[in-house]
């Protein structure tokens, strides 16, 4: 399968998100990522319910939302209402995540579980089957810009072997620091999507960066 590209709307310019989405519906990125902190989870504070409700009105892509907040559980109905696609939460958030896949599972969306970097693959070992994404946090979750750990390439294929061995249909998303310097050695380690920030909306031609992260081949 051929790569996805989900650059991350962090970046974006809130003060003219519209044109900033109309941008990547009119560029080759295959998904939108949302990035929700709350404060509490991360130390930082990005945006809730209304503005995804803004980005879902202008989106014609996927919307593929990373929950970055405790207690997700008592919000996945209104994040899948507010136009999620890919309603994915941290496993560190989760006491009862086997449940917490379940319930968004039941609202139609696609359930991804998000790793912390200092959180090993191997906890997924027993709800592998269960999960439709697995998001590997290559950076400290909380702020965009922030520099892409290399212990990733590990977790990675790590995640590729278990996915293989429990004959998982799952997906390997990489967030965080990811850039055209390491998207090729993400892509030859097994990664299926990648999330890319800054280095799309800091670049002097943000379709082109995605078009060039897109044809990036192994
Ligand atoms: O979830 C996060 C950060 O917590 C990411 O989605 C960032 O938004 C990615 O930004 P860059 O590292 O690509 O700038």
């Amino acid at each position: 399968m051929a790569h996805l590209i989900a650059p991350s709307v962090l970046a974006a310019n809130f003060g003219q998100l519209d044109q900033d989405v109309e941008m990547l519906n009119q560029s080759t990125a295959d998904w939108i990522h949302v990035d929700v902190m709350d404060g509490r989870f991360v130390p930082n504070i990005s945006f809730g319910f209304p503005v995804l409700q803004a980005i879902q009105k202008k989106a014609t892509k996927p919307l593929d939302v990373h929950l970055m907040i405790e207690h997700p559980e008592l919000y996945i109905e209104q994040f899948r209402a507010a136009g999620a696609d890919v309603i994915t939460v941290h496993y560190e958030a989760c006491p009862h995540l086997h449940r917490t896949l379940q319930q968004i599972k039941a609202t139609g969306a696609k359930a991804g579980v998000a790793l912390n970097p200092h959180t090993p693959i191997s906890l997924l070992s027993d709800l592998i089957q269960d999960i439709d994404l697995v998001c590997i946090m290559s950076v400290n979750p909380g702020f965009g810009g922030q520099k892409f750990i290399l212990h990733t390439y590990q977790k990675i294929k790590e995640l590729k072997r278990l996915i293989k061995e429990k004959g998982s249909p799952c997906m390997i998303e990489i967030d965080g620091g990811v850039n055209q310097e390491n998207a090729s050695q993400l892509l030859a380690a097994g990664a299926d999507v990648l999330v890319a920030g800054s280095f799309v909306f800091q670049s002097q031609n943000p379709p082109q960066t995605i078009e060039d992260l897109k044809q990036i081949a192994l």
